[in-house]
């Protein structure tokens, strides 16, 4: 499926998606950026956790199950949930690229209702990488990995430094994750790039 938003397509001489020499073997779970992260972190009890695995390429496979606290409408999971389930695949992309990047632009379309205790099956792939701008693309299914689409994201993310996020991000936050040396190690080895 193609973008419907012609700047969620990849320009004219955009550089085909290539996976990084030390991209995490298809099939390897690729763990948490951050224990804190509302999407992929063991440490909110109420977030997604969110599982991905390296693919084949550029692309990852996720499994999300819908819990009592993303409700929206009584017994369906909330749409907001549901964008933020496609983001965080799409945002573990950059395990294949090894590149450090945040979402610029997420474009969705909810297909179908996800009740409660659904297991939503995600994929995601890079479609076409200009400069600093990564563009993607991602789908979630029930039933299985070829189940019918219930929602599904074109993406346009920007390629930022470590230092976005000690410029950026609350003090108590970047401090604990400064002291953390496995913290530190993961995000600036993304830095290093052939
Ligand atoms: C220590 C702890 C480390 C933890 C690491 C793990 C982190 C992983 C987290 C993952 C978690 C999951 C994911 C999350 O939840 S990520 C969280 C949600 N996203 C954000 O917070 C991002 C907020 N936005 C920004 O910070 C800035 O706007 C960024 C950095 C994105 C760009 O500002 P910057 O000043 O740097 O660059 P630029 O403005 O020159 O733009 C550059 C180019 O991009 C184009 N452009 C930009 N925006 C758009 C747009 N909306 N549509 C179309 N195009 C857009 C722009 O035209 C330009 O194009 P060109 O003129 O070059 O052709």
């Amino acid at each position: 499926m193609s973008p419907r938003n012609e700047t969620l397509r990849p320009p004219e001489g955009a550089a085909a998606p290539r996976r990084h020499p030390d991209a995490p073997a298809p099939g390897e779970l690729l763990g948490s950026h951050y224990d804190e992260c509302f999407g992929c972190g063991g440490g909110q009890d109420h977030g997604l956790h969110l599982a991905a695995r390296a693919g084949e390429g550029v692309s990852v496979t996720a499994e999300f199950t819908v819990k009592k606290a993303h409700q929206g409408a009584p017994g369906l999971a909330h749409g907001g949930v549901l964008a933020t389930a496609l983001d965080e695949t799409l945002g573990a992309l950059s395990w294949l690229l090894r590149t450090i990047a945040v979402t610029g632009r997420l474009e969705t379309d909810f297909l179908r209702p996800v009740p409660v205790d659904t297991k939503l099956y995600l994929d995601a792939h890079v479609t076409g990488v200009d400069g600093r701008k990564i563009y993607s693309t991602a789908t979630g299914r029930l039933g299985g990995p070829d189940g019918d689409i219930a929602v599904r994201a074109d993406a346009l993310f920007i390629e930022v430094k470590v230092d976005h996020f000690i410029a950026h991000g609350r003090d108590t936050e970047i401090k604990a994750a400064m002291a953390d040396p496995d913290q530190v190690r993961r995000a600036r080895a993304f830095e290093v790039n052939p």
